[in-house]
């Protein structure tokens, strides 16, 4: 401010010396901000020499991780606390704990892997309810076993404001729920002290109560005198008017000049009043940056962005506070963060760090291919996590010391088959409720199918492609669910491309189809990560440029977070795992344009199947085993109904043999279908008696076939058994036939009762009824081509392999996504 003015100036440098006399308006574009740089080249630099986890940072070794035995004794209120909590879940806040409170002057790093939905952000508040509740009410103080460390006090970091901010809203939930006074609490968020920080304008507004500037604002305001208070409400008064005089000045073009003037006088005079008023505010309440530290030291819980805990904020709080400031430094997602981002956090000289992700899935966005091939798009934590399993593979250890999270709550089984599989190792499990809900829920649609868009081809768009034949079947899709479900808007659908042109086009056609008012959401994989959809479709675009590959859209179906199958980084070797355990699963729908619209229904579940006993078949289908939602009466065409169902409903004891036989030809290894559910080994696993044919042992127990391919489950009964012929074999039933009553066993809890039988019977039941129901869809799906490891489909899956993944034209090197 000089002479009560305020002056911005904006140096530019350019190229060539511009004009002395330039007279034209020059344009500025703000491209970028250095500061986020700037603080990670600080953290860079203190790396060295202050920060005691420096070496193992640089150098770790697996003695730098805390492992799975570290375990505290703990109180009854704790452990009741725990309750809430799953096995590994409560291992890995045990684990965290004694990791911050034994021998806090030792610098250890605490890894916790947890694939999506399997309550990463959970665990983290668990352990800060559990580092945060002690000795809380015990006078509000620190009561510190090493003065020099702040016991009470966590700084919480994600590398996106979106993160941050989800996790904030369970942290707000859980402190607030678990306030042991709740008229007299002691803190803004039950017991404790939380603030965010970070622009006001990047933070969301469920949180905005918490972030520092209201805050300071509310503390300011609150202490003061009224004629300050006064002064407040002038100084918003005049800035309400200064923003209407200037849009008035704006508006005021043309001929108008002596109304141009008045404005403008008007507006400095204005200007000034509150420019003054300002800086008497200033003078008679203080300064906000000491109010702002105040409130930092204060805080138990800080949360803020990666970079934004580089910032000058926290430096001058603890500036001359001595001692380290935090107990600990969690980092969620950070999977997803650079590894020069993550060690921002860590310039506050904290010797525990905790970083909470899945290295497995996307890594940091990084554009540059310079920078990609120095791995700059490696997280730290993946960094850690490869370091310590070639430490396993060479066995330099026995084990991972990394607390691995492995039950999810959030993905119907089906769509957790393939990432359990193929990305973790088998070891990612259903919660057994979750599995319950998704497949009995009145969700009408397949929780997963891939469509195999024959015809499908890409055309350039600029520097972008488009391919018109995806996007006609997506909207085939997108107008059945909105058809059958009403009540769908654009939150509950999000629609996942890769291409800038695809995106555009689709965007156009569901405005165009549903008046602006798109049931669905169109973004990239980045652009929805970490949101919440009930069903995600995936259009691969240039599947079809790479000669005769395979040109697929994903429709995914039923998942209430985009936890699945697209946040993986699945590299080639991916794609052609999943297109083939897709086959495996009879989850391919090959088509062509002039299918899409009959293709497109296969979304659909059907209903139950009529069960009945092979020699006894009812000459014709009861109206019960119809399909559901008027699917035969309604608007879909009635071929795909005399394929889809009556072929597989309806079909009489000559049709199940001709199937059956269909199905033994393309096997010959196995026994034709009726045969083996004649089998009596079969049969007893079923719970039937075999010489009592007609005899249910135990109580019936449908498989969902929704559930269709899950991992081999223990003690799961392999085919559905009949409710309205309980006395009948079962027999074959069409995928997406779902018994209400279906009560699904979840992989690697102990089997229900009356499913007690050895493993390996198990697995065979479960074989077993993998095929039968692989068999049953090739009854339904008559007019589809049969899916075999010679078929030209497999081949083309194959050079897709070979072929590399192609890199984006624009130089940027494409996800290796798609
Ligand atoms: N032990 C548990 N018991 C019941 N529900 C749980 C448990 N753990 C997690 N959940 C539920 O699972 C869902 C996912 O949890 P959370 O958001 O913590 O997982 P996450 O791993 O952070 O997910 P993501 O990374 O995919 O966003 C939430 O609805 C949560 O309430």
């Amino acid at each position: 401010v000089r002479n009560g003015k305020s002056e911005c100036f904006l140096y530019i440098q350019t190229q060539d010396n511009l004009p002395v006399n330039l007279n034209e308006f020059v344009k500025c574009v703000v491209i970028s901000s250095l500061v986020t740089t700037q603080r990670k080249l600080k953290a860079m630099s203190l790396l060295s020499g202050r920060n005691q986890l420096a070496r193992a940072v640089l150098n770790p070794n697996p003695m730098d991780f805390c492992t799975k035995d570290l375990l505290t004794t703990t109180s009854e209120r704790i452990v009741a606390y725990l309750r809430d909590f799953n096995e590994d879940q409560k291992k890995a806040i045990e684990t965290a704990y004694a990791m911050v409170k034994h021998s806090p002057s030792v610098a250890k790093i605490c890894l916790i892997h947890g694939p999506p939905g399997t309550g990463k952000s959970k665990t983290i508040v668990g352990l800060l309810y559990r580092l945060l509740t002690e000795n809380q009410r015990k006078g509000h103080s620190d009561e510190n076993s090493n003065a020099k460390i702040k016991q009470n006090r966590v700084l919480v970091c994600a590398p996106s404001n979106a993160a941050v901010d989800e996790l904030m809203k369970k942290i707000i939930l859980e402190f607030k729920e678990k306030c042991k006074d709740k008229k007299n609490p002691l803190g803004n968020c039950g017991d404790i002290n939380l603030v965010r920080l970070g622009p006001e304008k990047s933070i969301n507004n469920e949180v905005l109560k918490f972030s520092l500037d209201s805050q300071v604002n509310h503390r300011m305001k609150k202490d003061l005198p009224s004629h300050v208070q006064e002064m407040h409400r002038r100084k918003e008064f005049l800035d309400r008017q200064l923003d209407e005089l200037s849009r008035q000045r704006a508006l005021c073009r043309g001929g108008r000049e002596i109304q141009r003037q008045e404005l403008d006088e008007k507006i400095a005079k204005v200007s000034k009043e509150r420019q003054e008023l300002a800086s008497k505010i200033k003078e008679v309440q203080g300064r906000p940056q000491k109010t702002q530290s105040i409130i930092i030291l204060e805080s138990h819980v800080i949360c803020c962005t990666l970079s934004t805990s580089g910032g000058l904020l926290l430096e001058s709080a603890f500036r001359g506070q001595g001692g380290v400031p935090f107990s600990c430094v969690i980092v969620d997602e950070a999977g997803q963060s650079c590894e020069v981002e993550t060690l921002t956090p860590l310039i506050h000289r904290c010797n525990k760090l905790i970083l909470v992700g899945d290295p497995k899935q996307l890594p940091p966005t990084v554009i540059s291919m310079k920078a990609q091939e120095y791995g700059y798009d490696q997280s730290m934590m993946a960094r850690f996590y490869k370091l310590l399993e070639d430490n396993v593979e060479h066995n330099m250890i026995g084990r991972l010391p990394v607390l691995q999270l492995t039950v999810q709550y959030r993905m119907h089984p089906d769509i957790c088959l393939f990432p359990s599989n193929y990305v973790y190792n088998r070891s990612l499990k259903t919660n057994r409720q979750t599995e319950t809900n998704r497949c009995s829920s009145d969700w009408p649609f397949q929780p997963y199918l891939v469509f195999d868009v024959g015809d499908g081809s890409e055309r350039r768009d600029n520097d972008s492609y488009v391919n018109v034949q995806e996007i006609k079947l997506v909207m085939e899709i997108i107008k059945l669910i909105k058809d059958k479900r009403r009540d769908v808007t654009f939150r509950n659908i999000g629609i996942i491309t890769h291409y800038k042109a695809q995106k555009t086009m689709i965007q156009k056609d569901l405005d165009k189809e549903f008046d602006r008012k798109g049931p669905a959401e169109v973004d990239t994989v980045d652009g929805f990560q970490g949101r919440q959809k009930d069903c995600v479709i995936v259009t691969c675009v240039r599947a079809n440029a790479m000669q005769g590959s395979i040109g697929v859209s994903f429709f995914i179906c039923e998942v209430d977070a985009l936890s699945d199958l697209f946040l993986w980084d699945l590299e080639n070797q991916h794609w052609n795992h999943l297109i083939q355990d897709a086959q495996k699963r009879g989850a391919i729908i090959k088509t062509c344009d002039k299918n899409y619209r009959h293709d497109a229904a296969k979304i659909l579940k059907l209903k139950p199947v009529l069960q009945r006993s092979l020699t006894h078949p009812p000459a014709i289908a009861p109206e019960a085993s119809r399909p559901q939602d008027g699917l035969l009466s309604g608007k879909l065409d009635s071929e795909f109904a005399k394929t889809s169902f009556t072929s597989s409903l309806y079909h009489t004891a000559s049709d199940s043999k001709e199937s059956a036989g269909t199905v033994t030809t393309k096997d010959p290894e196995r026994p034709p279908i009726q045969d083996r559910l004649r089998d009596p080994r079969l049969l007893r696993r079923l719970g039937m008696d075999p010489e009592a044919r007609g005899t249910c042992l135990r109580e019936p127990q449908p498989l969902s076939p929704q559930h269709l391919g899950a991992t081999p489950p223990s003690g799961e009964p392999g085919f559905p058994m009949s409710h309205q012929d309980p006395g009948g074999v079962p027999q074959a039933t069409t995928q997406g036939a779902t018994p209400n009553n279906h009560r699904p066993h979840v992989q690697g809890e102990p089997p229900a009762a009356g499913t007690d039988v050895p493993t390996s019977k198990r697995k065979g039941d479960w074989e077993a009824g993998l095929s039968h129901r692989r068999e049953s869809r090739a009854f339904s799906e008559g007019d589809q081509e049969s899916w075999s490891p010679n078929s030209k489909h497999s081949r083309r899956n194959l050079d897709w392999d070979r072929r590399g993944l192609e890199k984006d034209d624009s130089g940027s090197k494409k996800r290796k996504l798609l």
